[in-house]
């Protein structure tokens, strides 16, 4: 359960923000024509943060993601962490920091389907490693995986293949492979969408664990204000811009 009502504010002003966007634009290109998606977002999230990202669908949400996670570059504006900008670093300085801090969750899992969920839990490290340095460290990296596993309550499924899991179970090997890792913070688009009721609940419930219990920094997207105010802070995004609900209403 969440420690108390979430604050609803377009920002959190703070002298040193962990991750932070400033002024992003972000438009996709139709033929000749500029969708604009993104028009001017600030946004900052602290170490140790549950931030949900709201808004209707199209209002850019996953696009904020994916600027936040360098899986994509605004066409302007900033990101940071720590203080210093790391969206404009060569693609693969990026890429490379990309890995390392953070862990991506999203609606429909992404699993692998030929492997199986030890497989898939250890294809983080697999990408991480030379093939000498995975096959040095591998019986490490072997238990890293099965703790993370025993973590998210799945370890009687080791070797099942995502074909053979339910939806909630696909979303914990899911979170299990993003956090193998250890990445700093974890990035969810829409984890429970796809998820009935009560099993979105329990990934909630999971997240919400992890936060608390492990101060891991999470940033949610959703457009289900419920799952939302399972976070601390919600912010609002509406017409390309992040706003409160005042703003919003
Ligand atoms: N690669 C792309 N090329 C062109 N347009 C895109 C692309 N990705 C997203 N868009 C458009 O940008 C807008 C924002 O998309 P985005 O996925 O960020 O919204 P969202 O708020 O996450 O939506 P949803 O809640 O439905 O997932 C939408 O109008 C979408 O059609």
């Amino acid at each position: 359960m969440p420690a108390a009502t979430p604050s609803i504010v377009p920002m959190q002003k703070s002298a040193s923000p962990y991750l932070a966007a400033q002024a992003l634009d972000k438009a996709y290109r139709k033929g000749q024509c500029a969708v604009p998606v993104l028009r001017g977002v600030d946004i900052t999230v602290q170490k140790g943060e549950f931030l949900s990202i709201v808004g209707q669908s199209g209002s850019g949400k996953s696009t904020l993601l994916h600027l936040l996670g360098l899986l994509d570059v605004p066409d302007m504006g900033r990101v940071s962490l720590n203080g210093k900008r790391i969206d404009d670093l060569p693609a693969s300085t990026r890429d490379e920091l990309r890995n390392r801090v953070f862990g991506f969750v999203f609606q429909f899992y992404h699993l692998l389907p030929e492997l199986t969920l030890l497989e898939n839990v250890l294809s983080t490290l697999m990408i991480r490693h030379s093939v000498f340095e995975y096959w040095r460290m591998r019986g490490q990296f072997r238990d890293a995986a099965c703790s993370m596993i025993e973590k998210v309550g799945l370890a009687h499924r080791l070797k099942h293949r995502p074909s053979e899991l339910s939806g909630g179970e696909m979303q914990r090997a899911a979170i299990a492979r993003a956090l193998v890792g250890q990445p700093e913070v974890l990035l969810a688009d829409e984890p429970t969408g796809n998820l009935d009721v009560q099993t979105g609940r329990e990934i909630m419930s999971l997240l919400t664990k992890l936060n608390a219990d492990e101060k891991l920094t999470i940033v949610m997207v959703t457009h289900d204000d419920a799952i939302a105010r399972r976070a601390e802070r919600i912010v609002n995004l509406r017409e390309g811009r992040l706003q409160s609900l005042e703003d919003a209403a």
